[in-house]
């Protein structure tokens, strides 16, 4: 084993979850990815996989509430790789009940060992010692309600208060437990390949336990196994996305033979969700800032056999430069966003985004969606979605952009489930991550004033 493997992976799950969260935290990598990338370079063993996934996400997930337990037991300052293990290893102790806490302290004291020397050892050794024998502080102390939340769910204080602010007490703290949940696996059926019962005995012939969601009737929901390396993923039967990522598609309802525009469409999960909807006929033009990016998309269309798809490297605030105005019967505007709704997958976006990153997007947004208008058929249908659960992002980009565009009205969304419909408000839907259990995502609906498509 090269150098380089033995300090990522030298088949000790904990010291490689270590790894991973201080990579994270000093070279702010995106954890989805170095773990999806360590556990492919090293073709981790399923077991070991799934308890390094478990302590990478939970530790990260919980990394406010630990360092809250912690702060008691640490004196002066001790080291960042040091921090983090012990927030691993009191993670395991107060989170993984099937873990015996001794055998998580040994472990840690080992890891010290190994990284630092035996003065560190002896210190992280007294300290989980400690706690062992003290317990963790109670969070009852704390007197301000939206702080003692922040604490407790591990999310930032200075969006628990705007989200509190916007969408109450009791929404915003369901909402912080259900970030903390890991997600369901979720895919989508390939509807111009095969049927949902095709691929539920797919999926059953190779072991994996899923069934048909009643929500999104072309969203399958996975209890075991891992949808990429299954021979429906690999025969492009599916796609793996989660479930709130469905809804653009559906309001949108483009129809076969129709001229679609999708104008920030990498890595293509709706583009070829919108390719299934129009049973492969017609066309779509996906485009995206990022020409590396661009790729992704090819390769999904690709593997799933969509042929309607062509991509370009477009910026979508300059896109009416470049395209034929008022020619599209339908255009996508699925915003670059803060990426609110999606901490249950990147836990790293609650510490990592800031409340000035949140106030620029609107501008870029607006900016895409002003040339989604000009590109639009009169009578075309314009769909608009975030994965962001914010109402200054969200709302505030729709009042901004119906204001500007007299043009535009709100159209009420019709193409979806009931109990997603109940939710809707003036031709806009925003979903929680505790509504279905999907991410937090918003998708609002317009058209052009004019004759009807
Ligand atoms: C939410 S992601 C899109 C996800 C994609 N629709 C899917 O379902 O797979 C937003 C995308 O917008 C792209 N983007 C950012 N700024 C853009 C711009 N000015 N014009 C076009 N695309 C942009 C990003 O590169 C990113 O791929």
């Amino acid at each position: 084993m090269s150098k380089k493997k033995q300090q990522i992976w030298n088949g000790n799950v904990r010291d490689a979850a270590l790894s991973i969260l201080l990579a994270v935290d000093k070279n702010q990598a995106y954890s989805n990815l170095l773990l999806h990338q360590t556990i492919e370079k090293y073709k981790i063993d399923a077991k070991d996989r799934s308890l390094l996934t478990e302590m990478t996400y939970g530790t990260l997930q919980h990394k406010l509430t630990l360092d809250y337990y912690l702060e008691p037991f640490i004196r002066g300052k001790v080291d960042l790789w040091v921090r983090w293990l012990l927030r691993l290893s009191l993670y395991q102790m107060e989170y993984l009940t099937r873990i015996p806490a001794h055998a998580a302290v040994n472990e840690a004291v080992e890891i010290a060992k190994r990284r630092g020397h035996q003065g560190i050892a002896s210190m992280v050794n007294g300290i989980l010692r400690s706690i062992l024998r003290q317990g963790v502080p109670s969070t009852a102390a704390i007197q301000n309600p939206v702080e003692r939340l922040s604490v407790e769910t591990s999310h930032p204080q200075w969006l628990v208060e705007r989200w509190v602010e916007s969408y109450g007490f009791e929404e915003t703290a369901a909402m912080l437990h259900e970030n903390n949940i890991p997600p369901v696996q979720t895919v989508r059926v390939n509807t111009t390949r095969a049927t949902v019962e095709e691929v539920l005995a797919s999926l059953e012939a190779e072991g994996v336990k899923a069934q048909q969601s009643d929500m999104m009737p072309e969203c399958i929901h996975l209890t075991n196994g891992t949808a990429a390396r299954t021979t429906a993923f690999k025969k492009g039967l599916i796609t793996i996305q989660d479930e709130s990522s469905m809804l653009p598609a559906n309001v949108l309802n483009a129809q076969p033979g129709m001229k679609v525009l999708d104008m920030c469409a990498a890595p293509g999960g709706k583009t070829t969700h919108i390719a299934e909807k129009m049973a492969n006929e017609g066309s779509i033009l996906a485009m995206d800032l990022h020409p590396h990016k661009l790729d992704l998309i090819d390769e999904n269309t690709a593997r799933l056999g969509l042929d309607i798809v062509q991509t370009a490297p477009v910026d979508g605030r300059k896109a009416a430069e470049f395209l034929a105005k008022e020619s599209y019967d339908a255009v996508l505007v699925d915003a670059p966003c803060s990426g609110l709704g999606v901490m249950r997958r990147k836990p790293d976006i609650k510490y990592t985004k800031r409340e000035e990153d949140l106030e620029s997007l609107q501008t870029i947004q607006l900016a895409i969606l002003d040339n989604a208008v000009q590109v639009l058929k009169p009578g075309g249908r314009l769909v608009y979605s975030t994965c962001t659960v914010d109402k200054r992002e969200n709302e505030g980009t729709v009042e901004a952009f119906v204001s500007a565009h007299p043009e535009m009205e709100r159209e009420e969304i019709t193409n979806l489930p009931e109990k997603l419909l109940a939710k809707q408000n003036n031709g806009m839907l925003q979903v929680f991550p505790q509504d279905f259990g999907s991410d937090g995502f918003f998708v609002a609906s317009f058209r052009k004033k004019g004759e009807t498509i």
